[in-house]
């Protein structure tokens, strides 16, 4: 996969040189490269942002830098995600999409946005998805592709040593991970529960469901609603 980010902060994307995103890199399993979007401006103080439309605070990022940005690095198959507040809420079931395409360009905002003018041109030559992390909100963009990024590396062929990671996914399977345990068996008066060192497999995997299904119903009653589970000892519906 290949994947180009556009921000004024490159220094912030750092994080994408450790771990196991830098391994995908080291690999070639991620093609990576991290542009500042002043490359694109041409004046001498290299400026990105003015006052916007209409009045209001703040200030808001220009077409024109972005807009050759995009004819450098963009391409029909490319798909844009572009960071906002007022974007699709970002889930695990559009981190697998994404790790299916072939070029991601992820356009990071600052200030109170980018010129809206900029993924309406990009939309009439691409697919442009605008995306937000929640109902909070950031400085800009760049935090945001940190944790798109990882979402759907880990999902690319090759990344996590073991495949059955995946497969327990929780978010994926929509209820929430049962808790995990190791040793020692006893920590500060703590102790393991039993079932877990029992060797009976089968009773380890109906525990791990039971109390997957009791921490969703606790934490997350949304994922069940509707969806028919049965929780032992727990009013899934309240
Ligand atoms: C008058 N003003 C009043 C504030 N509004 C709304 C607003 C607009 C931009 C910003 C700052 N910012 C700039 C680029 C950018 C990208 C993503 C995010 C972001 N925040 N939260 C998420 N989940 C995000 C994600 N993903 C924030 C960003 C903050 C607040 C505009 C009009």
């Amino acid at each position: 996969m290949k994947v180009d980010v556009v921000t004024i902060f490159p220094d912030y994307l750092a994080p994408l040189d450790l771990s196991l995103i830098g391994k995908a890199r080291g690999t070639g399993i991620l093609e990576l490269a991290v542009h500042d979007l002043r490359r694109w401006t041409h004046d001498v103080h290299r400026t990105v942002d003015d006052t916007p439309y209409g009045g209001g605070p703040g200030m808001v990022m220009r077409p024109e830098p972005w807009g050759a940005a995009l004819d450098s690095l963009a391409t029909p198959d490319t798909h844009l995600i572009v960071p906002s507040p007022a974007g699709a809420p970002f889930t695990q079931t559009l981190a697998r999409a994404l790790s299916g395409d072939s070029h991601l360009m992820f356009a990071c905002g600052r200030y109170e946005g980018i010129d809206q003018r900029v993924i309406e041109h990009a939309a009439t030559r691409m697919r442009v998805s605008e995306v937000s992390l929640g109902d909070y909100v950031l400085f800009g963009g760049e935090v945001a592709v940190l944790v798109v990024l990882e979402a759907v590396t880990r999902l690319l062929p090759g990344v996590l040593g073991n495949a059955d990671s995946l497969v327990e996914e929780s978010h994926a399977a929509g209820v929430l991970e049962a808790p995990m345990y190791t040793k020692p068996p006893t920590w500060r008066g703590l102790d393991v529960p039993d079932v877990l060192r029992s060797g009976d497999h089968g009773k380890i995997a109906r525990w791990r469901r039971e109390e997957g299904l009791r921490r969703t119903a606790q934490r997350r009653p949304d994922l069940l609603e509707g969806a028919g589970f049965q929780v032992p000892g727990v009013d899934v519906a309240k």
